[in-house]
C-alpha cells in the first residue's frame, strides 16, 4: 500500500535528520582530529555541510583558546563560505590578502561525491575555483561529507561534473564537452524567482556535463581504457581534457598526486582530499584515508 501523505513527509523529514546528523558528526570528528587552536591560516570550504564544520572549530575554540595575542585566521573561498566564518564570530582573512609565503595548515570542504580514490565532485553549489585554490595551498585538505557521497565511482549518484567558465566561451565549451563524450551538457541556470545563467564568485558561468560513470586510476591499472573511447574517462584523464578546453576556467574534478606527492615532501597539498569523514546512517563516522600517502 502506498504511504500516506503524512507518512511520505515523515520519511522525508527522518532522512532529512539523518543527512544532517551524519554531516555534523563528520563534521566535529575532522576538526577533532585536524584543527588545534595554534593554527595560523586555516581554509573554509562553501556548502551545508561546511557549515557544522566552522561550528565545531568555534566550539574547540570555545574551550581551547588560541594562546594570547594569537589569531586563527580563516580563508574562505568565496562569497557564502565567508558569510558563515562571519556568523560564528571568527577572523576572516582573503586568499590574496595572505602573506605570500604563507601556507594554510589545513583546509576542510565538503564534496558532492567521493570515490574510493579519494577523487572528489565539487561544485553543486558553483563553487569550486577558489576552493581549488585554498585545497592547493593547504598542507593538508579534509573532507567532510554524509554517507550518500560515499561511492566507489565517481558519478554513481551524483548526475554530472560542475565546470567554471568564462560567459563568452560556454556555447563552444558545450559543443567540445560534447566531442569529450558528454552527452547533454547544461549551462546551469536559476531555478527560483530570477532567470538567466548562474554566476559565480568569479561572475563566471557553471556548465554542468555528464558523463558515463568515471573510471579509477586502480581501473586503468587494471587493465580498462579511461582513455575517453566510447567516452570512457579515467578521473584525471578527464579533469585534464576538461581543463585545456578554451574557456574553461576550473573543472569541479579534484583529482591526482601532485599536490600529495608535494605534501609528502612538506611542501603544498593537493586537490585531493588526505582524509574524508563520511558521516553514516548509523550515526557513526567512517575516516578514509588517502591509501598514496602510506606508499
Ligand atoms: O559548490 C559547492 C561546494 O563544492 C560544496 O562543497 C559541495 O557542493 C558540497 O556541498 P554540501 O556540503 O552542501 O553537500
Amino acid at each position: 500500500m502506498a504511504p500516506t501523505a503524512a507518512e511520505a513527509k515523515a520519511a522525508a523529514a527522518l532522512s532529512t535528520d539523518l543527512v544532517e546528523s551524519a554531516k555534523k558528526k563528520a563534521a566535529y570528528a575532522a576538526v577533532a582530529d585536524h584543527f588545534t587552536s595554534t593554527m595560523r591560516f586555516v581554509g573554509i570550504g562553501s556548502g551545508s555541510t561546511i557549515v557544522y564544520g566552522v561550528e565545531a572549530i568555534k566550539a574547540h575554540l570555545a574551550s581551547n583558546p588560541p594562546p594570547a595575542g594569537h589569531i586563527n585566521w580563516f580563508v574562505p573561498t568565496g562569497w557564502n563560505s565567508r558569510k558563515v566564518i562571519e556568523a560564528a564570530g571568527l577572523t576572516p582573512i582573503a586568499f590574496d590578502s595572505l602573506p605570500a609565503d604563507a601556507q594554510l595548515e589545513v583546509a576542510f570542504d565538503g564534496a558532492d561525491e567521493v570515490d574510493a580514490e579519494l577523487n572528489c565532485i565539487k561544485g553543486g553549489g558553483a563553487c569550486l575555483f577558489q576552493e581549488k585554490l585554498v585545497a592547493c595551498r593547504s598542507k593538508k585538505f579534509i573532507c567532510i561529507a554524509d554517507y550518500r557521497k560515499n561511492q566507489s565511482r565517481l558519478l554513481t549518484n551524483w548526475p554530472t561534473i560542475p565546470i567554471e567558465i568564462a560567459p563568452i566561451a560556454y556555447a563552444s565549451v558545450i559543443r567540445e564537452l560534447v566531442a569529450l563524450g558528454s552527452e547533454k551538457p547544461i549551462l546551469r541556470e536559476h531555478t527560483l524567482s530570477k532567470t538567466g545563467p548562474v554566476q559565480t564568485d568569479q561572475s563566471f558561468y557553471i556548465i554542468d556535463a555528464p558523463f558515463k560513470t568515471l573510471l579509477t586510476a586502480d581501473d586503468v591499472k587494471a587493465g580498462k581504457d579511461g582513455s575517453g573511447k566510447d567516452g570512457v574517462w579515467e578521473v584525471e584523464a578527464l579533469a585534464r581534457a576538461i581543463k585545456a578546453i578554451n574557456g574553461v576556467l576550473e573543472v569541479g574534478l579534484f583529482c591526482g598526486l601532485n599536490g600529495i606527492q608535494a605534501q609528502k615532501a612538506g611542501l603544498l597539498g593537493g586537490q585531493k582530499p588526505v582524509a574524508v569523514y563520511f558521516g553514516t546512517a548509523e550515526g557513526e563516522v567512517q575516516k578514509a584515508e588517502c591509501s598514496e600517502l602510506a606508499k
